[in-house]
């Protein structure tokens, strides 16, 4: 699949936000090394704390669907006029399964860039720290 195609995927997801309180959608699409997709929204909730976002919607369907070491890409969109960056939890849970994945990360409109997720984290704390 194509960095673009991976994007679009994140755009769709967008449509199925569920976002009544910040008004401001964001769409994932975590590809894994067999090149199954999964996708995320975020999901708010009344008390606010208690909101996820698109990106760890994303991980946790994969990881609940076996996936956990194999994460390639994820790209994240959302509807602002910059690019839709991660939220500092969502990188420390990316860098939990893969501080090596590659992000692409798309504004309104669809234009994307790409970063590794080491420099979106530098200096991550992660597993190893703790073996
Ligand atoms: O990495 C991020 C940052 C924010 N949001 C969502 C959470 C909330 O619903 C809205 C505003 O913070 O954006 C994400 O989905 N991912
Ligand atoms: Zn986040």
């Amino acid at each position: 699949m194509t960095d673009r195609e991976l994007v679009d995927q994140a755009i769709k997801m967008l449509d199925y936000s569920y976002v009544p309180y910040s008004k401001f959608p964001v769409g994932a699409a975590l590809e894994c090394a067999d090149g199954s997709v999964f996708t995320g929204c975020n999901v708010e909730n009344a008390a606010y704390g208690d909101t996820i976002c698109a990106e760890r919607t994303a991980v946790v369907k994969a990881v609940s669907e076996g996936h956990r070491d194999d994460f390639v890409r994820i790209a994240i969109a959302g509807h602002s006029a910059d690019y839709c960056w991660p939220c500092g939890s969502c990188r420390q849970v990316l860098f939990e399964f893969a501080p090596d994945l590659e992000v692409l990360i798309a504004k309104e409109g669809g234009d994307f860039v790409k970063l590794s997720l080491r420099e979106l984290l530098a200096h991550g704390f992660g597993p190893k720290a703790l073996l």
